[in-house]
């Protein structure tokens, strides 16, 4: 549980924030639905590079593939038809990805376009692959601007809805924080497009069920997931330990005030930390498929070393698994000492066993990941 010093004063978790994901919705950033709003993602982007500047690593989840796409097409009123709302995102999602490239380096920051669907992160395997890349996008200090890849589903077009996305991502890449800018300045205790008189809420907590009750649908035309959307995504994020923010999108220096300490718009604190969340997720959401044997040196590392599980010191693989399924790693007298997520099937791993990295490549054909179990996939047992 958050404790009430976090709850009634959430400013050392906004500080602290290293890893944050911000999500904007397509009637930010279309301005309505009328183009691309050119001054807010140039205003974004100046203060994603501030943050990069103090050492925070960011992530971008922005919408309004459709939005753009129905503007470029001449459509003033969204299509029902799922392919042509596929195709008017195909179409947008061009103007969006240049916008962001353009403003992000007039700010001096590489980019890099991510499209993933939900079925993607689902899937072990590339749920791995797309956790890898974006995480080498970071440290090579480039910002992923990430999109639903609208071509091949349509469920997020019919329900609108990267709030979810956005949520996944800050699983994806255990995030601190999610920011999830909106045309409202956060979550207010109704509607406040038909309930004018209603109030702000500051601080919650995530995963409350009194919030979901607060929350209606879309308000605008082309946003489309509305407040529920937004409240479940925290409930979500918070999965993995991440806290979410809810803030207008318009806000002079939302992000920049946010990490300072600030309390803009709404902050929904996450109730358990990372390290229990990862926890209760490997116990939870996933099977044992498998073990490896380590040496005695190799478990010192893990469990004093704070290491990585390298091949080389691994001396037997018992059972089959695929990549990405979970493992146990176990000590030299067999006790399960880690649990964490295979990078190489039980069949590589056999054939890597007692091997140093520089000879991975000869034995399998290709080169690949270092470790067998990566320190970020991992959680010891007691
Ligand atoms: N309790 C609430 N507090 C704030 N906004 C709410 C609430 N309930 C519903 N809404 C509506 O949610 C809308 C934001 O969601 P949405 O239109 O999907 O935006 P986005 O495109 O940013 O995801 C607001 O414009 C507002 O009308
Ligand atoms: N991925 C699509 C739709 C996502 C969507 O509508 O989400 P949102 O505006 O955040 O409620 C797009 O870029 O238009």
């Amino acid at each position: 549980m958050p404790s009430d010093q976090t709850l009634s004063h959430p400013a050392a978790m906004l500080q602290q924030a290293r890893r944050i994901v911000v999500k904007v919705g397509s009637s930010l950033v279309t301005n309505e639905g009328r183009g691309l709003d050119e001054q807010a993602i140039g205003e974004w982007c100046r203060q994603l590079a501030a943050l990069r500047a103090e050492g925070r690593e960011v992530i971008m989840v922005s919408s309004g593939a459709v939005a753009e796409g129905m503007k470029r097409l001449g459509w003033q009123t969204r299509p029902r038809e799922l392919n042509e709302l596929q195709a008017a995102a195909a179409v947008g999602q061009m103007g969006l990805a240049q916008m962001y490239e353009t403003k992000l380096r007039e700010n001096g920051l590489a980019s890099a376009q991510v499209l993933l669907t939900h079925a993607d992160l689902a899937d072990r395997e590339r749920y791995l692959n797309g956790r890898s890349t974006l995480v080498t996008l970071l440290e090579l200090g480039v910002l992923p601007v990430i999109n639903e890849n609208d071509t091949v589903v349509n469920d997020e077009i019919k329900f609108g809805d990267n709030d979810t996305l956005g949520a996944l991502v800050a699983n994806l890449v255990e995030a601190d924080l999610l920011v999830i800018l909106t045309d409202q300045k956060g979550l207010f205790s109704a509607d406040p497009r038909k309930h004018p008189d209603a109030t702000l809420v500051a601080v919650g907590q995530a995963g409350d069920p009194a919030l979901e009750a607060m929350a209606g649908g879309a308000g605008s035309a082309v946003g489309t997931g509305g407040m529920l959307t937004k409240i479940l995504a925290a409930k979500r994020a918070a999965g993995s330990g991440a806290s979410t923010v809810i803030a207008w999108g318009r806000e002079p220096d939302a992000l920049l005030r946010l990490v300072q300490g600030e309390v803009v718009g709404t902050v929904l604190v996450a109730p358990t930390q990372k390290l229990q969340a990862r926890k209760q997720w490997m116990k939870d959401h996933l099977k044992l498929h498998g073990s490896v044997v380590v040496d005695a040196g190799a478990a010192a590392m893990l469990q004093q070393g704070g290491k990585s599980l390298l091949p080389i010191g691994m001396t037997e693989v018992q059972g089959e698994f695929r990549r990405g399924e979970v493992i146990a790693v176990r000590n030299p007298e067999g006790v399960e000492i880690a649990r964490g997520l295979a990078n190489y099937s039980s069949y590589e791993a056999r054939q890597l066993c007692r091997k140093p990295s520089s000879q991975f490549e000869a034995l399998l054909g290709y080169s690949a990941e270092p470790e067998m179990v990566h320190r970020d996939n991992m959680v010891l047992s007691r």
